[in-house]
C-alpha cells in the first residue's frame, strides 16, 4: 500500500539551509545584502502619480446579503483578493493573536533559534523558504505552524506554552470555518454545488479534508524602506489565504499584472486571497493573487497568514463543470504536497509549468513577474 506523504515531510527530498537574519533592529544603515535597489519593475500607487488611487482592493461586508456572494465572485475573478468585514471572527481573538505574535518575535534571537526550522522541515522560526529565489535578503522573520505547535512552544515558553497552544488552536478553528463559508460562497457564484466537490466531506464542511498552516510574519523598522523588501512577490500555494494585518500598511497586490496596489488597512478587516490551488480548482477562473510585503521606517509590522488547503490525500483538479469547449482543461490533478514540492523548485513558474494549454485571456501569467531586477 502506498503511504500518503505528510505535509510536514514535503521538503525532506529538497532540504535547504537558509541562514536566519541577524537582529535587524541593530542596523542604522541598510546593509548591501538587503538592498534590492528596485524592488520591482512595476509602478506603485504610493510612488507613481499615474497610478490611480481610486483603484483599491474591494472591501466586502459579509453581512451584506444578498449582495456579498456576487461581490466576492467578482473580486476573485478580477483581483484574486478582497478585504472582508463582519466576518464573524471575534476581534478580541485577533487582538490576542497579535499580542502573542509580538511576544514571540520580541524574544531574544538566541531564544527564538531554539525553535528554528530545520533545513528539511516546514514548521518553526526562520526566513520563509522563498527567500532563496531572490538575490537579496528579505527584511523580515517568520514563524510557521503546521499541526500542533506544542514542541516548539515548549522550547520558547517552558511555563506558558499551553495557553499559546490553545490560542493558536482557537484561531485555526475560527479561520477554518470562515474559509469554509467563503469557499462555498465563492464556488456558488460559479454555479458549483456540494455535489461537484466530492472531497469536501459529507456535509461540505471540509473538516476532515483540509489542513492549515499558520505563518506569523514580522517586519522590523527599516532604515531605508524604499530599497528593502519585507517579503518578495509571490502567490500562495493554498486554496485560500486569510491574512490579518491589523492597522499596518505593507501588503501590496499586483493589479492586472502591471502595477502594485497597497491593501489599505481597515480596522478589524481580514484580507482574503486566492491561492494557486483554488485557481486550479476553478480552472483558472479565480486569479491567484500575486502579492508582496514592503517595510517602513516608523513602526514595526506583523502579519498573520492562515493558509487553508486540502488534506494530504486530497487530489485537486479543475471542477468538471468549469471545463467547457471555450474553456478547456487548464491544469492536471495534483495534491497540496505534490504542488509544494514543485513550488520548492520552480517558485513563481510552478503554475505555468503544469498548465496543459495556453490560458484564456484574463488568466494572469505570473511567469512574467517572477524576475526581480536588482542593480
Ligand atoms: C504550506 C505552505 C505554504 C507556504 C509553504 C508551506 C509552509 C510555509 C508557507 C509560506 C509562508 C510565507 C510565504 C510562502 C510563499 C513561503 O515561502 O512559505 C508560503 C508558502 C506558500 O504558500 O507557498
Ligand atoms: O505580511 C504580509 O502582508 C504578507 C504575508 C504573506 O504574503 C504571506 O505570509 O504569505
Ligand atoms: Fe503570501
Amino acid at each position: 500500500m502506498n503511504t500518503i506523504p505528510k505535509l510536514t515531510d514535503v521538503y525532506k527530498t529538497h532540504p535547504l539551509d537558509i541562514p536566519t537574519n541577524k537582529n535587524l533592529d541593530s542596523f542604522e544603515q541598510l546593509p548591501d545584502t538587503y538592498d534590492w535597489i528596485q524592488p520591482d519593475s512595476f509602478p506603485s500607487s504610493l510612488t507613481d502619480p499615474n497610478v490611480s488611487l481610486s483603484d483599491s482592493v474591494p472591501l466586502i461586508d459579509l453581512s451584506d446579503l444578498p449582495n456579498a456572494p456576487h461581490l466576492i465572485g467578482n473580486a476573485l475573478k478580477t483581483w484574486g483578493v478582497f478585504q472582508v468585514i463582519n466576518h464573524g471572527v471575534p476581534i478580541s481573538l485577533l487582538n490576542s493573536m497579535e499580542s502573542f505574535t509580538n511576544a514571540l518575535f520580541d524574544l531574544p534571537s538566541p531564544h527564538k533559534l531554539k525553535a528554528a526550522r530545520t533545513p528539511d522541515g516546514v514548521a518553526g522560526y526562520g526566513l520563509p523558504r522563498i527567500s532563496t529565489f531572490f538575490p537579496k535578503r528579505m527584511w523580515s522573520e517568520g514563524f510557521t505552524i503546521v499541526g500542533s505547535p506544542l514542541e516548539h512552544f515548549q522550547k520558547l515558553w517552558p511555563d506558558e506554552y499551553s495557553k499559546y497552544c490553545d490560542l493558536t488552536e482557537e484561531y485555526s478553528r475560527e479561520m477554518g470555518s470562515l474559509c469554509g463559508r467563503l469557499i462555498w460562497l465563492a464556488l456558488g457564484e460559479l454555479g458549483i454545488t456540494q455535489e461537484d466537490v466530492n472531497w469536501a466531506g459529507s456535509n461540505g464542511d471540509f473538516k476532515t479534508s483540509t489542513n492549515a498552516v499558520i505563518q506569523l510574519n514580522s517586519y522590523p523598522i527599516c532604515p531605508d524602506p524604499d530599497r528593502a523588501m519585507g517579503l518578495g512577490a509571490h502567490t500562495d500555494s493554498s486554496l485560500l489565504t486569510i491574512l490579518y494585518q491589523n492597522n499596518s500598511r505593507g501588503l501590496q497586490v499586483l493589479r492586472e499584472g502591471n502595477r502594485w496596489v497597497m491593501v489599505e488597512p481597515v480596522n478589524g478587516a481580514l484580507v482574503v486571497q486566492v491561492g494557486d490551488l483554488l485557481h486550479i480548482l476553478t480552472n483558472g477562473l479565480y486569479l491567484s493573487s500575486v502579492h508582496q510585503a514592503v517595510v517602513n521606517q516608523t513602526q514595526k509590522r506583523i502579519s498573520i497568514a492562515y493558509f487553508f488547503g486540502p488534506s494530504e490525500g486530497v487530489e485537486i483538479s479543475p471542477i468538471n463543470k468549469l471545463v467547457t469547449p471555450t474553456r478547456p482543461l487548464l491544469y492536471p490533478t495534483i495534491t497540496w504536497t505534490e504542488y509544494l514540492r514543485k513550488k520548492a523548485k520552480l517558485f513563481n513558474n510552478t503554475l505555468s509549468s503544469i498548465r496543459l494549454c495556453a490560458p484564456p485571456s484574463g488568466v494572469l501569467d505570473i511567469n512574467d513577474h517572477s524576475e526581480v531586477k536588482v542593480g
